[in-house]
């Protein structure tokens, strides 16, 4: 079988996209791992999968795999290489689409300078639902945010983080740090990501406050490991950071593969990202 794909990126977060409304397009988990790995496939951190939406007020459904081959529920930076592969494929006349995901719809919209800005609606604060598991854990208060202590168990003993849990439809946790270069990204990620009281695992996000409106944000992902930059996880940071009282609306991540923006005015309302979206190269890949 033969697969036609497109290589894209946002901001270095690299993607598969394969169309599914005009080739036939059913592969097992194995297969998405496949083509995700950097070494025996295509490589990418997510594949991302464009179909028909069988929902009312849709233009199109997204589905997204990570480099694992898992399918989850969201993908922030995917979100914009999507409507930039659907207006280049000629799959849409229309500047701002509909797309329905694994956990609500979003809103890409193609702005004039070639960038996305995506209405990736309200976060969702509640622990239980991120989900988190705070039984018995005493958390705090710091301004509108609930800090909670984990522990991590490491090789050297168990060390205690204070995180945030955010999700923006894929589960986050935030924690700030003095300097986000010497922060223990490749070490405690996986701790973090794997934790027990993280039931559907985590993307583990490592802040450094720059000013009220910039940061530094590193996120060890999900079924991915370090990515150069995470959409979603730039949202959760920025909605950690205002509710904690450190950052103000709109802020500018700089993510090792480039500059995102995040707006968000507050509980109830959609968060903003806005980035780049870059097409690599087509492809034609046999299974
Ligand atoms: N890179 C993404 C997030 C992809 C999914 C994530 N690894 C998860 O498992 O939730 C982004 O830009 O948001």
């Amino acid at each position: 079988m033969k697969l036609k794909f497109t290589k894209m990126h946002g901001a270095g977060n690299d993607f598969i996209v394969v169309d599914a409304i005009n080739q036939q397009v059913d592969l097992s988990t194995q297969q998405w791992a496949a083509l995700a790995d950097r070494r025996f496939g295509i490589g990418a951190d997510q594949v991302l999968v464009v179909q028909k939406s069988d929902t009312e007020g849709c233009d199109f459904r997204y589905r997204i795999f990570n480099n694992d081959g898992g399918e989850v529920e969201q993908c922030g930076n995917g979100a914009r290489a999507f409507v930039k592969f659907v207006t280049e494929k000629g799959l849409t006349t229309q500047r701002a689409i509909r797309v329905q995901t694994m956990n609500g719809i979003i809103a890409p919209r193609l702005e004039d300078d070639g960038s996305v800005t995506v209405d990736m609606g309200a976060p969702v604060l509640e622990p239980a639902l991120v989900p988190f598991d705070s039984a018995g854990l005493a958390g705090w208060a710091e301004g509108g945010d609930t800090l909670w202590p984990l522990s991590i168990e490491q090789p050297g003993g168990a060390n205690t983080v204070f995180l945030s849990v955010v999700s923006m439809g894929n589960p986050h946790a935030v924690q700030v740090v003095d300097d986000v270069d010497c922060a223990p990204v490749e070490q405690s990620g996986p701790l973090i990501e794997h934790h027990p009281r993280f039931p559907n695992r985590v993307n583990a996000g490592f802040m450094q406050i720059e000013g009220r409106h910039r940061i530094k944000l590193r996120v060890y992902e999900r079924g991915a490991g370090e990515t150069l930059a995470c959409g979603t996880g730039s949202c959760a940071a920025v909605v950690a950071g205002i509710r904690r009282g450190l950052l103000d609306s709109p802020v500018q991540v700089s993510a090792r593969g480039g500059e995102l923006s995040v707006a968000w005015a507050g509980i109830g309302a959609p968060v903003y990202l806005t980035g780049p979206a870059v097409t690599v190269f087509e492809g034609e890949v046999t299974l």
